[in-house]
């Protein structure tokens, strides 16, 4: 079944955050957008020119219209358009217990636009009270709080009385902090098997494509709720979502540009058990002439080290590598899981043989392997935004 995902959210005319990026991120994670929109905004990379809200009856008439036909999976709430409008949402989905809610309490974009009066803001404490999660930013979290959020210790005190005060679990994302590497930090209720702190660390990105990060990585973790991943697994989905659509962002416009989800094709195993053909490796007898003859086919090469490895990415996504013949004999055939080590674990238990548990690899994949009946070799692996963006890809891929 398709997971069904009702976005809450206002137009972003320039396609970078708002309600296009949240179709786009449902699109590409496999789920079907549904839509009720609460604001049109005139809206480029530099700024926002106008803002006009939908009335609240037409704001619930899309909802009613969409849950009375087709049904829904997850919602995700964005910009809301106004205090009535949140309060009148809120109500509704009071009656759907149960169903995962993910609210991104929307306040400014990121040119620096308000999109929300004190009044909304202040009734985002009701869309607080329905959701599974709410993913504010830094000045959000201030915001809703009303305390500190000067150090981690100030943010950790913030985040723990809104899940307090709120009963909802509290993202905190780390991209309006200074440094080389980006903190996003979960807080969840006391529940039983709910760890009640999760954080994820990676390198912050250096890009101007940071328009709609936000937006992205809601509509992804509402997304992967919707198909029954943890909260924690579903934003550790998210956020490896959010980091390839920004590095493979096209520079647009002039200010903070729109990310590329499109291009997230596959990078992140949506299913639970089915592995993905998305990666080959072959021996190659003499590299150069290699690399001229699958340049030449019209790959685009990314990966060189020293003599022995090239990799090259091609239409659509995946990845075909070349390694010198003295240290692979034969090619291997990849296929990337959503979950390595359950995979392994579930073969294993239906009585295949591997001939590599899973291990961490110098490239940063993590990899099993084993043998058909015919002697090909099968790798099983996981690789994220290391198998296109490795740190030592070539800065002119
Ligand atoms: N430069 C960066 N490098 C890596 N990850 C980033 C970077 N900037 C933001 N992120 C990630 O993007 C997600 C959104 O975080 P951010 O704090 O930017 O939210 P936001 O301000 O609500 O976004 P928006 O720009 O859409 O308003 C988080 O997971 C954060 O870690
Ligand atoms: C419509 C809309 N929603 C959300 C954001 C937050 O980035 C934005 N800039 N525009």
């Amino acid at each position: 079944m398709i997971p069904r995902i009702l976005i809450v959210a206002g137009s972003d005319s320039g396609g970078g955050a708002g309600i296009q990026a949240d179709i786009k991120t449902a699109s590409m994670l496999g789920a079907h957008a549904m839509t009720a929109i609460t604001a049109i905004t005139a809206q480029n990379t530099l700024g926002v020119d106008a803002v006009h809200p939908i009335p609240t009856e037409m704001v619930l008439a899309q909802v009613d219209c969409v849950l009375r036909d087709i049904g829904v999976d997850a919602v995700k709430i964005g910009m809301i358009g106004s205090a009535r409008t949140a309060a009148a949402l809120a109500e509704r989905l009071a009656e759907l217990p149960g169903l995962p809610i993910v609210f991104d309490p929307v306040m400014v974009a990121t040119s620096g636009a308000s999109l929300a009066d004190e009044a909304t803001i202040a009734a985002f404490e009701r869309l607080m009270r329905v959701a599974t999660v709410t993913t504010p930013n830094l000045p959000e979290l201030k915001a809703l709080s009303g305390m500190s959020i000067l150090d981690k210790g100030a943010q950790r005190a913030a985040a723990q009385s809104l899940v307090a005060r709120r009963g909802c679990a509290v993202l905190v994302k780390g991209g309006h902090a200074k440094g080389r590497q980006v903190t996003d930090r979960l807080f969840q209720p006391a529940r039983e098997g709910a760890a009640p702190e999760v954080e994820w660390t990676d390198p912050r990105i250096d890009s101007e494509a940071t328009h709609g990060t936000g937006c992205t990585l809601s509509s992804a973790i509402a997304c992967e709720l919707a198909k029954d991943w943890s909260l924690p697994e579903a934003v550790a989905r998210a956020r490896r979502f959010v980091r390839i659509a920004m590095q493979d962002a096209g520079g647009l416009g002039q200010g903070h540009g729109p990310m590329a989800q499109q291009s997230v094709r596959l990078d992140l195993n949506q299913s639970r058990w089915s592995p993905m053909l998305n990666h080959v490796t072959l021996p190659t007898r003499d590299l150069s002439a290699s690399e001229h003859f699958w340049r030449l086919l019209g790959l685009r090469q990314i990966v060189r080290a020293d003599e022995r490895y090239a990799r090259f990415e091609t239409e659509g996504g995946a990845t075909l590598s070349l390694e010198a013949e003295e240290e692979l004999p034969a090619p291997v055939v990849f296929l990337e899981c959503g979950d390595l080590d359950l995979t392994v674990a579930y073969l294993k238990a239906q009585g295949l043989a591997f001939t590599q548990e899973p291990r961490d690899e110098n490239g940063g994949w993590r990899e099993a392997r084993l043998s058909d009946p015919s002697g090909n070799i099968v790798c099983l692996y996981q690789a994220g935004e290391m198998r296109r963006f490795p740190p030592w890809r070539l800065a002119d891929a």
